[in-house]
């Protein structure tokens, strides 16, 4: 779940880009990267780390021009680590094309063997979005052999994509001296939306919240195998470019990937954890009576909706048990475990009072390794709480995620083949709650009748796109370049030396 953003102005759009980026850093830390446009000559800035640490001010007066993408990586294929497979991409022929991209491709390897045997283009990463790119850049070579590319030929280029790629994507391209393209996969498992400014500048992001802290109205989503192509003076086309397009966005979204002020497809995710809590509250009731919780407090930072909730429907005090060190990134996608264990605790810090003593329930929004839990169980304890109870605002996580969440393999998950008891042992809680499937997604799909369903694999083992083998996928990404605790972690972690 990488952010993504591209605009089309007739200002400069380099700082533009940049502040879209600081608001979807959220879903991606490891590396950020943009690309403008000046005439026909690309101008482009990536690296390892977080939008403020990649851009300073030199790097941003080297980016003219009036249109321009950008992206935030939170890594799901290839090697983590390798500067080069930060975004975008570019690649020279034909006419020059950059390309930022969330989601994952379940047939990379496929495709990859295919470009080089059957059309001849190489690839020099591990990544799955330069795998894509090439596929971009093959159709629109084929599709506008011999003709000028207008939109009747971007449109053509990306329905072949369609029968081509497999797995999630929600894409934004920009082809030199032509326009800016966006496409979302079939199912429309990762989110892109569009708005506009009062300027004219149009702009396509991951997330409502990019569009509207940036100055843009949001107008729509972008409908899952839909295509929109502006061109370089600022209109608008669209297509709709796949044959059977539903929609099933990632319901992981909601439960912990975006930020709660976004709407997603129609969904508010605030709502969304808001629901999740009153869906959670009828579960806490049937395992521990609420006159036997003296105090609910949040695992800051994306379950404080439900837990809020879940508190006023039980009748029992909401209290801030853990200060978050603000300076200190999401764990979840921090990549390799040392660094994300290491980091709860460097992340989270207790206000002993408001343990001592005391029955204590606390919510988190999802239990995905257990490393926050297991980490956060243990400092209620040592802080004096009576009972330690956990509850999740969603289900066990216990199948592998292959469309952009980095719970590549089944082994990692702690839910998988295992029993809640044995969850709650592990973890070492007194009561472990968890979210039921259905509950989760009726508590969600209420809030737009009009999806077709959600992407819930990660929870109920069902791939909407049909055609995974997860054994397969576990394989390959067990033998991905993984990143344990290297030095470069921990000083990424270590919070800054004034004294120096
Ligand atoms: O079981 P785990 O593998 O530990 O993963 C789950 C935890 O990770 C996330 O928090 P994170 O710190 O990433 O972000 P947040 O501040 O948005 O809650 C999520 O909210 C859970 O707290
Ligand atoms: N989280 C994502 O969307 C990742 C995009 C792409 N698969 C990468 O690893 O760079
Ligand atoms: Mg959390």
């Amino acid at each position: 779940m990488c952010g993504i953003v591209g605009v089309v102005s007739n200002a400069p759009v380099n700082q533009l880009l940049y502040d879209a980026l600081l608001l979807l850093q959220h879903r991606g830390q490891d590396a950020a990267g943009i690309v403008t446009l000046l005439e026909r000559k690309f101008f482009m800035h990536k690296a390892k780390g977080m939008v403020r640490d990649v851009f300073r001010t030199r790097n941003m007066r080297a980016l003219p021009g009036s249109v321009g993408l950008g992206q935030v990586r939170y890594p799901t294929a290839g090697n983590a680590y390798s500067e080069e497979e930060a975004q975008p991409f570019y690649v020279n022929a034909p006419f020059g094309i950059v390309l930022v991209h969330n989601g994952n491709l379940t047939n990379a390897h496929a495709l990859r063997s295919e470009l080089f045997s059957t059309d001849h283009r190489h690839t020099n990463t591990e990544s799955d979005s330069e795998v894509l790119l090439n596929v971009l850049a093959h159709e629109l070579e084929r599709a506008s052999r011999g003709v000028p590319l207008n939109p009747a030929e971007v449109f053509a280029a990306v329905k072949n994509m369609h029968k081509r790629l497999r797995g999630s994507y929600a894409v934004v391209s920009l082809i030199a001296g032509h326009g800016l393209l966006a496409f979302r996969d079939p199912y429309g498992i990762r989110p892109l939306c569009m708005g506009r400014s009062a300027d004219g500048t149009v702009m396509v992001a991951s997330e409502s919240v990019a569009l509207e802290g940036s100055g843009h109205v949001f107008e729509r989503n972008i409908a899952p195998g839909e295509a929109v192509f502006i061109d370089l003076q600022g209109n608008v086309h669209s297509m709709q470019c796949a044959e059977a397009p539903t929609l099933n966005p990632c319901i992981f979204e909601f439960v912990y990937l975006a930020r709660p002020d976004s709407v997603l497809d129609g969904i508010s995710v605030y709502q969304a954890r808001l629901n999740l809590g009153e869906t959670l509250a009828k579960r806490v009731v049937s395992t521990v009576p609420p006159n036997q919780i003296d105090v609910i407090i949040p695992i800051p930072e994306s379950s404080r909706p439900s837990a809020t909730q879940l508190a006023h429907l039980l009748g029992v005090p909401y209290r801030e048990g853990f200060v978050k060190n603000r300076y200190v990134g999401r764990t979840f996608i921090m990549p390799g475990q040392g660094v994300r264990k290491k980091s709860v605790r460097q992340k989270l810090n207790v206000i002993a009072s408001e343990f001592k003593g005391r029955n204590v329930l606390l919510v988190d929004d999802s239990i995905v390794r257990g490393t926050t839990s297991r980490e956060i169980v243990q400092m209620a304890r040592d802080a004096g709480a009576r009972k330690v109870y956990l509850a999740s605002a969603a289900p066990p996580v216990r199948y592998p995620n292959v469309y952009g969440i980095d719970m590549p393999t089944k082994d990692e998950l702690v839910a998988h083949d295992r029993t809640v008891e044995q969850i709650r042992e592990l973890i070492g809680c007194d009561a472990l709650i968890y979210q039921d499937v259905d509950a989760m997604k009726r508590a969600i799909g209420s809030l737009n009748p009009k999806l077709d369903g959600f992407d819930a694999s990660c929870f109920d083992g069902v791939y909407v796109t049909g055609d995974i083998d997860t054994e397969a996928i576990s394989r390959m990404n067990g033998n991905r370049p993984r990143i344990e605790e290297t030095e470069e972690d921990s000083s990424r972690l270590a919070l800054p030396n004034h004294s120096e």
